[in-house]
């Protein structure tokens, strides 16, 4: 790792202690803000301009849910504030600090020690257990950490998503809802200060589904984890702290018409 990169994952840690220091919601500043976001990109000869001078801001522990048509932006939106794609307009800041600019170094360190992210395929490792999956993403977030600590650390975390049980079971071995908590585990356990969450429970049944996010709101409230996601199910992003609509790549705030 590079000098500079090691300056900006520093200055990213410092953002994280100052946020845990204080109150959610004093004026620490939101976990992640989108500042005039615009992304365009070419396919097929065209030029798509998928978001439109989207604006956005979520404080620590609060959760905000993304609805809106299939095709209007939202995993775009999405992936741009993982950095794990680049906007072509406008800037990310997370923890103020603008991620816009970072190389793929940087970027890359950042997603390891900010970010957690919850797929609706679960994208879990399937040659590995659920406490090998949960402990290679802590393990990669904190290189320094002693093993037997990872270990430990993993198996907590499954054990709060009610995993106690399954520390040893591959992906296979495990239901959809299992597999979405040991996905909410692996993405919980480095402690992030944003947790970006697609569709997570898109391929649960309803049950299940509310279970995970039960877990996963409870998870963010108390390691004060700012939250957006992405859903087609109205009642739980009824339950979010606000409801944001993405429609034709341009986002508007509902909770204000309700
Ligand atoms: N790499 C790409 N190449 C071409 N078009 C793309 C690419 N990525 C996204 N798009 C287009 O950008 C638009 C927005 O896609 P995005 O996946 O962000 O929408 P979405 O709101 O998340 O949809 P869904 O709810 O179906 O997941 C779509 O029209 C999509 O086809």
């Amino acid at each position: 790792m590079n000098y500079e990169a090691n300056r900006a994952a520093d200055h990213v840690d410092r953002g994280r202690e100052n946020l845990r220091d204080r109150t959610p919601g004093a004026d620490a500043g939101p976990v992640v803000e989108a500042k005039g976001i615009n992304f365009g990109l070419r396919s097929a000869g065209e030029d798509l301009h998928i978001l439109k001078d989207v604006n956005l801001a979520v404080d620590a522990a609060e959760v905000v849910a993304i609805v809106g048509p299939s095709g209007s932006g939202k995993t775009s939106l999405l992936m741009l504030l993982a950095g794990l794609d680049r906007a072509t307009g406008g800037q990310v800041l997370i923890a103020g600090k603008e991620i816009t600019g970072l190389n793929e170094d940087e970027l890359a360190r950042f997603r390891r020690n900010t970010v957690g992210i919850l797929f609706q395929n679960f994208h879990l490792i399937p040659s590995l257990t659920a406490l090998e999956n949960v402990a290679l993403a802590l393990e990669i977030a904190q290189p320094k950490m002693k093993l037997p600590e990872i270990r430990e650390a993993a198996a907590k975390a499954l054990e709060e998503v009610g995993l106690k049980e399954r520390l040893t079971h591959l992906p296979n071995m495990m239901s959809g809802g299992e597999q979405q908590r040991v996905g909410l585990a692996r993405a919980m356990v480095t402690k992030p200060l944003l947790l970006l969450a697609d569709e997570p429970t898109g391929n649960l049944d309803e049950d299940t589904g509310a279970r995970v996010i039960d877990l996963m709101f409870n998870m963010a409230r108390e390691q004060n984890t700012a939250v957006l996601l992405i859903t087609h199910d109205r009642q739980l992003a009824n339950r979010a702290d606000r409801k944001l609509t993405m429609a034709r790549g341009q986002l508007a705030d509902l909770s204000e018409q309700q």
